[in-house]
């Protein structure tokens, strides 16, 4: 067991705080989305283990995915130790798989299922198919002769049908069908059409040698024979436009000369010769059907619009609860791995919280000592040998714990001082919970954690977890949506999560019903993007211009927070926001699209207001609410809260802000992304700024075409 000093440890745990927050600087280097090195495939007789050198033959074997080495039943475990990122030796932590190995991604030898318990197992498996290292790299797909960027690559494999079991290589995607398959091969499956990844579909893509086109690709001779099946004239060098519905039109002609899915003869005609169909579940016009909802309805053109929102902030600013809440409100289901993920991230960050506590711990025994010691020297009499005095002190008091606890306190605080706390948990949960049992009951922990306020690392969320302590880090936590909701940070493999999702249906108010069922048949889709993610400058914004609308996250509490570089320098958070709100309403990407700040954690700024000014940010120096003196009118309407006005004051600075940069006019809301209401309420705001968009681009088209010369004076009238 690992043992450090107490000095030590209390530096360590410090140092390891200060990374966490400067790595999240928006100042990051992080320009592009992480890639993490190869390993190369370990040379050795493939018939003896890595480990013990030993001649096994190897009936029965486990490979490591990163570097290949094989192990037997007596060294696995050794060699591969926790599996943090599933089957990797301890050395090929932090490293890509080995491509060939992608299809075994969550597939482990019977071997050893046979050493580990169906739990430990499941746990590892999930960890191998999740965890960010063992993810697909976007630079090795390249689709119509591009290489993808992380964006497409996340469109590509979140779209409703999309490519199986895909694999680092070259493809050819044909936008308008949907129709996919290897460079120089027939398609071998239909995917969602319409996705903005790759090129433009090249006309040898598949190597066709027909003189027929279907969508500018020369297709192959088995398609070609095909279409003839299907009864569609393929006489001389035709041209046709293939719709994702399946209907086919002569290049030039307005009329469809078949449609090739609509018989299921057409069908087995394509299993027969080994060409795709159309997915079961896709609806006529080659899209998903959504809860019925696109089925015969009136607005159907506009229903089928995705509004694209995109959501990003400065770390802490929310960001990631509001994703959270928004998919319990509009019951969008955590996926599996999404559950496990938080389920992890809750167990991991209880480690940190017992770290904290159990370094406060040593600094609260420490400091019992001292003023001990000063007591009895200041007792009045004959004063006590100071031998027996620090004999006596030494003795156990409220803060002293066994040294199991101790050893446990020791490793846990090296292991943070190290940073590979993330390394060895959730794994090693499963060994540990009996230790947080035993240490939750332990008076000098329960004597620490009544004096949780005096420990400023530790984040106001701990406690809420903290209250669980023993049923979280138990092997079956199962966490509930409310234990999602304030889990610190949703982890996806890349830093982009989306979620798809409609206003729910109404059931009163007439009125409302009739213009809200008109909504609820649209479509939204929320994209979160970490600020870390997007690179100096939002390099990688450019991967978002498709989006309707910005969001961006600002957390009211950050004037009083502080970030603090590498030379010692602290910068006030909301600087650090600001800097980034200009950077991202800058942007070329977003230079047409409205933009939503939404100012989040208000709850909290009417805890802080009274103590903590706004005058601590030097952007807000100039605020001077009149404060009423009538005692009773503290939060009516015509004399608002002291935090209201705040509110109000940082909202319209950030407007000018806007304004000053782009011209146009900025929308603000206020948020608590921890209600649900309050999450709720944002996100209509913004389906009533895309509803309000669209009326004006209307008027605009009508007035354009009766009067042209006003539509430019309705234009400026309406952006500001
Ligand atoms: N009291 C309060 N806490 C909030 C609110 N919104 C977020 N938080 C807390 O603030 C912390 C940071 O929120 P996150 O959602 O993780 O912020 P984020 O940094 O944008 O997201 P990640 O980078 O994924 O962690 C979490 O502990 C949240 O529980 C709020 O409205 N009120
Ligand atoms: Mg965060």
């Amino acid at each position: 067991m690992l043992v450090a000093g107490n000095q030590g440890c209390r530096t360590a745990v410090v140092t390891f705080c200060e990374t966490q927050s400067s790595d999240v600087s928006t100042d990051s280097d992080e320009d592009e989305p992480r890639m993490f090195p190869e390993k190369p495939i370990v040379s050795s007789d493939s018939k003896k283990c890595f480990r013990c050198h030993k001649w096994k033959g190897f009936t029965e074997r486990e490979v490591g995915i990163a570097c290949g080495a094989k192990y037997c039943i007596n060294c696995v475990l050794r060699a591969m130790g926790a599996m943090p990122e599933g089957r990797k030796c301890s050395t090929c932590i932090g490293y890509r798989i080995n491509e060939s190995k992608r299809d075994s991604l969550g597939k482990c030898s019977a071997m050893l299922k046979r050493l580990l318990s169906k739990r430990q197992m499941d746990e590892i498996m999930e960890l191998e198919k999740s965890c960010q290292a063992n993810q697909l790299p976007p630079h090795l797909v390249s689709v119509n002769g591009k290489r993808l960027s992380l964006r497409e690559l996340v469109d590509l494999q979140s779209c409703a049908y999309p490519p199986k079991k895909l694999r680092p290589g070259n493809y050819w995607y044909d936008k308008v069908s949907g129709l996919w398959g290897k460079e120089g091969h027939k398609p071998c499956q239909i995917i969602s059409p319409q996705l903005a990844v790759g090129d433009t579909i090249k006309k040898d893509a598949s190597k066709g040698n027909t003189n027929i086109v279907i969508n500018n690709r020369e297709i192959t001779q088995v398609e070609l024979y095909m279409l003839k099946l299907a009864g569609i004239n393929c006489e001389g060098d035709v041209c046709f436009w293939l719709s994702a519905d399946g209907s086919c039109q002569e290049e030039g002609m307005n009329n469809v000369v078949g449609k090739i899915w609509d018989k299921t003869t057409h069908k087995l005609l394509c299993h027969a010769l080994r060409l795709p169909i159309p997915p079961a579940s896709a609806n006529s016009s080659g899209e998903e059907v959504r809860n019925g909802l696109d089925a015969g309805d009136p607005c159907s053109t506009v229903s089928k619009k995705l509004n694209k929102l995109l959501l990003a902030g400065c770390d802490q600013s929310g960001t990631s609860t509001l994703f959270k809440q928004a998919k319990i409100v509009y019951r969008v289901p955590f996926s599996e791995e999404e559950h496990q993920n938080i389920t992890y991230t809750i167990q991991r960050n209880l480690y940190r919280y017992i770290a904290i506590l159990l370094e406060g711990r040593e600094r609260f025994e420490e400091e019992y000592r001292v003023e001990m010691r000063k007591k009895r020297l200041d007792e009045p009499g004959p004063s006590a040998l100071p031998d027996l005095i620090e004999e006596e002190i030494k003795e156990e008091n409220v803060y002293s714990i066994n040294p199991r606890l101790k050893n446990f306190s020791d490793w846990l605080l090296q292991a943070m001082m190290l940073g590979n706390l993330e390394v060895i948990f959730p794994a090693a949960t499963r060994e540990y919970s009996a230790v947080v049992e035993e240490l939750w009951k332990h008076k000098a922990f329960q004597a620490t954690y009544q004096r949780r306020n005096e420990l400023e690392m530790l984040p106001r969320v701990a406690n809420y977890f903290l209250d669980h302590a023993v049923e979280i880090s138990k092997v079956d936590y199962n966490p509930s949506d409310m234990d999602k909701l304030y889990a610190e940070g949703i982890t996806s493999s890349n830093g982009v999560a989306s979620m798809d999702f409609s206003f729910p249906n109404p059931t009163q108010d007439s009125y409302m019903e009739a213009v809200d069922q008109y909504s609820s048949s649209m479509r939204y889709q929320l994209i979160r993007v970490h600020a870390s993610c997007v690179g100096k400058n939002c390099k990688w914004l450019d991967m978002f211009e498709d989006v309707d609308l910005v969001i961006f996250c600002v957390s009211l509490t950050e004037y009083t927070e502080y970030l603090e570089d590498y030379n010692g320098v602290c910068t006030n958070k909301m600087m650090e926001s600001k800097k980034l709100f200009e950077n991202f309403v800058s942007h070329p990407a977003f230079a047409q699209k409205h933009c939503l700040l939404l100012l989040n954690k208000f709850d909290i700024l009417e805890e802080i207001i009274d103590e903590c000014p706004l005058s601590e940010c030097e952007w807000f120096q100039d605020f001077n609410p009149v404060i009423s003196r009538h005692p009773n009118s503290k939060t009516s309407n015509n004399n608002p809260s002291l935090a209201q006005r705040a509110y109000h004051y940082i909202a319209v600075k950030f407007k000018r802000l806007y304004n000053s940069i782009t011209e146009r006019k900025l929308f603000v809301s206020q948020l608590t992304a921890l209600e649900a209401d309050s999450v709720d309420g944002a996100l209509k705001y913004t389906r009533e700024i895309l509803k309000w968009n669209e009326e004006r681009r209307k008027v605009m088209r009508d007035w354009t075409t009766e009067s042209p010369e006003a539509s430019t004076t309705l234009e400026a009238s309406t952006i500001t």
